[in-house]
């Protein structure tokens, strides 16, 4: 019988697995389109215990100064965590005639596939993935049509930890600004609809010339990022470039998204973060996407404007937002702005500058 080498499925879905060298589709030319400056003294993602009495008014200033921090004592358990990893890793390694039974619909939110922003450059990412909004339990079916019950279950309880952790670093956010649960009614009333995304790293022939995920920001209000023990993940900080966030064993990383830079008036930029691959490491992280419910009308926070403060922002819900990110991706959050900056510069986070592959 004929049997097809197995690397090239389809032109988008190379096992990169099995890949022994960098192939042309996936070679950028530049990895580094923003500047770095060099430092004497290494700035670093500041890490904050949620049980420190100050927790508030550091994540306050973390959101201010970096857009992303990681939080240890944050009540998600340990064995929660590993489980999760270890079912992305389980999925992950089927074979990908399997993988790509659960493959992500062309205009379709859940499922298997390549990063959804690789529309938006000329050379593929080295990672895979596998969204869950909703139910997990259609494309667990396929995965696994006898044993898909543990997957889900793993699912459900891993989004529901993350839920109570997401509320309360929400309340300790808005708390920062002098905001409480109760201007933002919706945050405590409605719940929000939001995303799991499964990120699979295989090790790279070339990693120099390779792309994990490109930079981008998160179009969420926060979100909650598990990595492994292998480092990849980078954030962008301005007047010092980019910055490893290295893996801490239990410690989870906060994004600050698009919609809580919008509703904090640009207090708190959200941040330009992503992710580099390594010759040796199979690295995999979980991404907990959170946001308003999706016709909640998200603007700046009256608390925050007055006269000399005037809202940048015109009014969006997520479900807009999103349709406007995956239009015009990184530009997303200047298309919404309504003044243009005081310093007539572009907006902190309009990183329509970035050019790669
Ligand atoms: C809720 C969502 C946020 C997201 C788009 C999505 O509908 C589901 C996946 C999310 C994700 C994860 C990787 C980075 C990102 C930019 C992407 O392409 O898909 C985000 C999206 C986002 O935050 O805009
Ligand atoms: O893998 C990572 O560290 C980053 C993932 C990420 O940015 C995302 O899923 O939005
Ligand atoms: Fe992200």
């Amino acid at each position: 019988m004929h049997t097809k080498p197995y690397t090239m499925i389809n032109q988008k879905h190379l096992d990169l697995n099995s890949m022994k060298e960098l192939p042309e589709s996936h070679a950028w030319l530049s990895l580094d389109e923003l500047p770095s400056y060099s430092s004497s003294t290494p700035d670093q993602v500041p890490v904050i215990n949620l049980k420190d009495p100050n927790a508030m008014e550091l994540v306050g200033h973390a959101c201010k100064t970096w857009g992303v921090f990681q939080v240890t004592n944050h009540g998600v358990p340990t064995n929660l965590l590993e489980q999760m990893e270890a079912a992305g890793r389980k999925l992950f390694a089927l074979p990908m005639q399997q993988k790509l039974k659960a493959a992500r619909s062309p205009n379709g939110v859940s499922g298997y596939g390549v990063a959804r922003i690789s529309a938006f450059f000329p050379k593929l990412m080295w990672s895979e993935g596998f969204t869950i909004v909703g139910s997990a339990y259609e494309h667990a079916r396929k995965l696994w049509p006898n044993r898909y019950n543990r997957f889900c279950c793993v699912i459900e309880e891993y989004k529901e930890e993350m839920n109570k952790l997401a509320q309360k670093l929400m309340f300790l956010m808005l708390g920062s600004l002098g905001v409480t649960m109760e201007d933002v009614k919706w945050a405590t009333t409605q719940r929000s609809c939001p995303a799991l995304q499964l990120n699979s790293y295989p090790a790279c022939p070339d990693p120099d010339r390779a792309m994990g995920l490109a930079a981008h920001t998160d179009s969420t209000l926060l979100t909650i990022l598990h990595q492994n023990n292998t480092s990849g993940l980078q954030a962008h900080k301005e007047g010092t470039g980019w910055v490893t966030v290295p893996p801490i064993p239990g410690a989870l990383v906060i994004n600050v998204g698009d919609l809580l830079h919008i509703l904090s008036n640009g207090l708190y930029p959200s941040v330009l973060h992503r992710a580099m691959v390594n010759r040796t490491q199979h690295r995999l992280s979980v991404a907990y996407l959170y946001g308003p419910p999706s016709n909640v009308q998200i603007s700046p926070l009256s608390k925050l404007t007055d006269q000399v403060h005037p809202p940048l922002y015109r009014s969006v819900t997520w479900s807009e937002y999103l349709g406007t990110k995956a239009k015009h991706f990184n530009k997303a959050l200047s298309s919404v702005r309504l003044c243009a900056p005081l310093n007539g510069f572009a907006d902190t986070n309009d990183h329509n500058g970035v050019r790669v592959g």
